[in-house]
């Protein structure tokens, strides 16, 4: 092993020095230091080359696979899976000064995401409703965090909980819902091979739980 592969160890002993979870859909931000992705991004490297040779694929003569593991090592650490290796986006938040006590529904929202078993993509759309309490955040913030929770390996109902643990720590609304509608492609591409099908999940929060007004009414704003 070169030096750079044991970087993902020296990661996991500072993880677990702290007791501090690394689930595929959790951020490990925090424990990160200066350099480290870069590391990272050479020990993936190394070892997604170490799997294309394992599935007998000739890297070194072939020229579409000869980059392959270059690339798949930027996708995982600095695209599909960035939400896990980032700290979350700002997000500026102002005061609720007039008391606006409606809902407010951002949405749809496109979300992409990988799902964690067969790290097959997953792509939907997100709706997110919002009865303000004393503080708001700019809508566009909804997007950077919903796509921070979604660029890591999931479950859509973790990412679902996520999000919405999220906003509330933020934002403490009086109510939240967080809609999701996705096609796994685990079911469409792969496996069952159910074309057509998609998965929906809300999370309900305060008031939007609560009061059946609030509730039908944001089911009733869902732009389908
Ligand atoms: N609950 C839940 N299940 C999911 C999600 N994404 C994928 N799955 C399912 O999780 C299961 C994966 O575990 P296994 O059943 O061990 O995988 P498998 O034998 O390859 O399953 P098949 O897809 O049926 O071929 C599959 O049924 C997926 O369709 C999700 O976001 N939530």
């Amino acid at each position: 092993m070169t030096a750079t592969v044991k970087k993902s160890q020296e990661i996991v002993d500072r993880l677990r020095a702290a007791g501090a979870s690394f689930h595929a859909n959790d951020n490990i931000a925090d424990y990160l230091e200066a350099g480290d992705l870069e590391d990272l991004e050479v020990e993936v490297r190394e070892r997604i080359d170490e799997v294309l040779r394992a599935l007998v694929i000739d890297v070194e003569n072939d020229p579409n696979t000869e980059e392959t593991a270059r690339r798949m090592a930027k996708l995982f650490l600095r695209e599909v899976f960035a939400g896990r290796y980032v700290p979350c986006p700002k997000a500026t938040d102002f005061p609720n000064e007039r008391g606006y006590d409606g809902l407010i529904v951002i949405g749809p929202l496109q979300v992409r995401s990988t799902c964690s078993h067969h790290f097959a993509p997953i792509l939907g759309r997100c709706w997110i409703g919002v009865v303000p309490g004393e503080r708001v955040i700019g809508i566009s913030k909804y997007s950077r965090i919903a796509d921070w929770v979604l660029s890591r390996p999931q479950i859509q109902e973790e990412a679902a909980v996520q999000l919405a643990d999220r906003i509330e720590e933020l934002t403490h609304p009086a109510g939240l819902a967080v809609h999701i509608d996705a096609v796994h492609s685990c079911m469409t591409w792969r496996g069952v091979k159910e074309t057509e099908s998609s998965m929906t999940t809300t999370v309900l929060r305060g008031v939007l739980r609560d009061d059946p007004e609030f509730r039908r009414e944001f089911f009733a704003r869902l732009s389908r």
